[in-house]
């Protein structure tokens, strides 16, 4: 070959050479084949794979349970968490048909069903009650999602599973506190005022009656604090129970607090099945009940109120049933009280006392009347009872039993009591400035006074203010206030006592006390209470119980005195039985400061016509 010819042969070779690169290259490219594409592919291959991985595990290791449907709710997957809530394994759970997906009835939170959601392919929620592997109920919130492909078509379902068991027990337990009586289990009063409205709509609708009765248990207290709280909260039990039984199903017993319930009976006839009920009640209360040791009888009193007769008003059928509940306790306790319209009346009437009461105190309209006290073994009058009247301007004066238990009930008797402790005082001194020696002053305390924290140091700042000494002030309290707590009414007494003031039991033989008690009680008198003086001399029963509680304060080295001695034949014979100290309108009526002084020239010219018996004392054999 010559050079040209293997020249050109050389230059067909190289050009059949590019062609067929060219070809090839075009061939690849056509194919789609580059290198950096090819690289691009790998990478995202196994973006896919890790991501893949990373999804997988997501769901492997979520803390939801998690299951995986086709189309028609066959499972094909469900995660360990579905396994740990439910006890399913995977082995149970894969082929089976999820039966949440073919359940029609299911609807979500927003009122949606389910099928519907798989067709909109929307989510779905919903909170239900499912079965564990070991039968056992369980909470669950399922979310429901559906995978659509491409062209909007249902592939796969996906359901998230949330076991919520603990959430709903934990918030059914804060629904429980905020509407049910802890200690009972009964409602309480939200609740129960929740179903007195719901009560009344259905009343406006139906046409039907409802009654309400508001119960309250009748000395409770007493027993709480001589038996003590657990005592107390046992029988509030009993009681609770007692009442349920008394009532149908639907009816509501509800606990307000203390040992207030309430109770709503619907769909009553008439009234009279409200007083049918409460009769029950009553009846119910009465068998004993065994608290530890001790055996307990307790009784209740009972206030209805029906509506709509009486009203449709939720807070006017509270008021009237309480108003009817205050009347039943009026009346005796132990019984039951419809309310009348009167009840509106006095309650209003006592609203208004109570308003002018609390004027009269920042005005100080009150005057103290004293009521001499006579020592007729001396003829002379050895002291006075402080009494307080209350100046008003369009009645004139009211008497105490009008207005002190008003002031009792809302407290303001610690005021009340302080301003007749100043002027009861301020009086006393006067009379021993104007040369009056060896008398003394009584000044009745309440119930509530006697508790109050600040009693002690009151009557401390009241004698150094007025400047009387202590021995010439007695505190009187009444049995029934002692009673009530007794180690409690010892600690008290004692305190007042060491102040140096004198302690005297008023209204004496009308509570229940026994010589035991009276023993440890650190008292100077006993004032024998007007209802048996009364009596006396003619009746028996007075004269057996006036003679025991004079003998009783002798043993006891007590003074006693005798209160309410109207007539001479009282006078005399409680004279013969050695009861001195007497007190009472046939000596003198309580009068004001300015009036004393004629009344002790009055008293002392009655006192020297007349000689009382006096008994030779008898030796006491202890
Ligand atoms: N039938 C009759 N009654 C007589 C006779 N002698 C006195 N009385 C009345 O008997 C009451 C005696 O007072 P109390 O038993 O402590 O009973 C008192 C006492 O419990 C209470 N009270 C009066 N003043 C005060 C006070 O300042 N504080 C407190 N906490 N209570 C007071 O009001 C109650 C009634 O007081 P008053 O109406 O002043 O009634 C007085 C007195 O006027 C009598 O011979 N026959």
């Amino acid at each position: 070959m010559n050079s040209w010819t293997q020249g050109f042969f050389d230059q067909g070779l190289a050009v059949i050479a590019l062609s067929v690169a060219a070809i090839a290259l075009l061939l690849i490219w056509r194919s789609g084949w580059r290198p950096a594409a090819l690289e691009q592919q790998r990478q995202r291959a196994r973006l896919n794979d890790q991501s893949m991985r990373i999804l997988s595990s997501a769901v492997e290791q979520s803390q939801s349970g998690v299951i995986i449907a086709d189309c028609s709710g066959v499972i094909e997957y469900v995660n360990p968490r579905y396994t740990q809530i439910t006890g399913y394994s995977k082995d149970d759970a894969v082929g089976r048909v999820a039966e949440l997906i073919n359940n029609e009835e299911l609807t979500d939170v927003n009122n949606i069903s389910l099928q519907e959601a798989l067709l909109l392919g929307v989510r779905w929620e919903t909170f239900m009650v499912s079965k564990r592997r070991n039968s056992e109920h369980f909470w669950q919130q399922v979310t429901v999602s559906p995978i659509l492909d491409d062209l909007g078509a249902l592939t796969h379902i996906v359901l998230n599973i949330e076991d919520i068991s603990d959430r709903v027990e934990t918030q059914a337990q804060m629904e429980k506190l905020a509407f049910y009586d802890a200690l009972t289990g009964l409602e309480n009063r939200r609740l129960f005022r929740d179903r007195l409205e719901q009560g009344l709509k259905h009343v406006r609708r139906s046409k039907q009656a409802m009654a309400l009765l508001f119960l309250d248990l009748d000395q409770f207290k007493r027993i709480n604090d001589t038996l003590g709280h657990d005592a107390g909260d046992e029988l509030l039990c009993t009681v609770a129970q007692r009442l349920r039984a008394c009532v149908r199903e639907e009816d509501i017993v509800a606990r307000l607090g203390g040992d207030e319930f309430t109770i709503l009976l619907s769909n009553i006839a008439s009234a009279d099945d409200a007083g049918l009920v409460a009769r029950k009640i009553l009846k119910s209360l009465l068998d004993p009940v065994t608290l530890s040791t001790q055996e307990v009888t307790v009784s209740c009193s009972i206030g209805i109120t029906v509506a709509p007769e009486d009203s449709l008003n939720a807070s006017v059928l509270m008021r009237n049933a309480d108003l009817a509940m205050y009347r039943a306790k009026d009346q005796g306790r132990n019984n039951f009280q419809y309310f009348t319209d009167d009840m509106n009346i006095e309650s209003l009437a006592r609203m208004s006392l109570e308003n002018e009461l609390r004027i009269a105190i920042t005005n100080e309209d009150f005057v103290v009347h004293f009521q001499p006290q006579m020592d007729l073994s001396q003829a002379r009058v050895c002291g006075y009872e402080a009494l307080v009247r209350w100046r008003h301007e369009q009645v004139d004066v009211i008497p105490p039993d009008r207005f002190i238990p008003v002031a009792e009930e809302t407290g303001l008797i610690i005021q009340l009591g302080e301003i007749v402790l100043r002027q009861a005082c301020l009086q006393m001194k006067a009379l021993q400035s104007s040369g009056i020696s060896d008398q003394s002053v009584a000044v009745n305390l309440s119930a509530r006074q006697f508790r109050d924290r600040n009693l002690v140091p009151m009557v401390r700042r009241i004698l150094s203010e007025t400047g009387l000494a202590p021995r010439w002030l007695e505190l009187e309290i009444t049995e029934s206030m002692l009673m009530d707590n007794i180690e409690q009414a010892i600690s008290i007494l004692t305190e007042l006592k060491s102040i140096g003031v004198a302690i005297a039991i008023d209204d004496f033989g009308t509570g229940y006390s026994s010589l035991s008690y009276l023993t440890q009680l650190p008292v100077d008198k006993l004032k024998v209470d007007r209802s048996f003086v009364n009596k006396l001399p003619d009746c028996p029963r007075h004269t057996a119980i006036t003679t025991a509680i004079i003998a009783m304060a002798q043993r006891l080295n007590l003074q006693v005195v005798a209160e309410g001695v109207e007539t001479e034949p009282q006078a005399s014979f409680l004279s013969s039985h050695q009861c001195n100290i007497q007190q009472g309108y046939l000596f003198c009526h309580p009068v004001s400061a300015a009036e004393l002084p004629a009344q002790m020239i009055r008293m002392k010219s009655h006192l020297a016509s007349v000689t009382y018996p006096q008994a030779t004392p008898t030796a006491i054999t202890h």
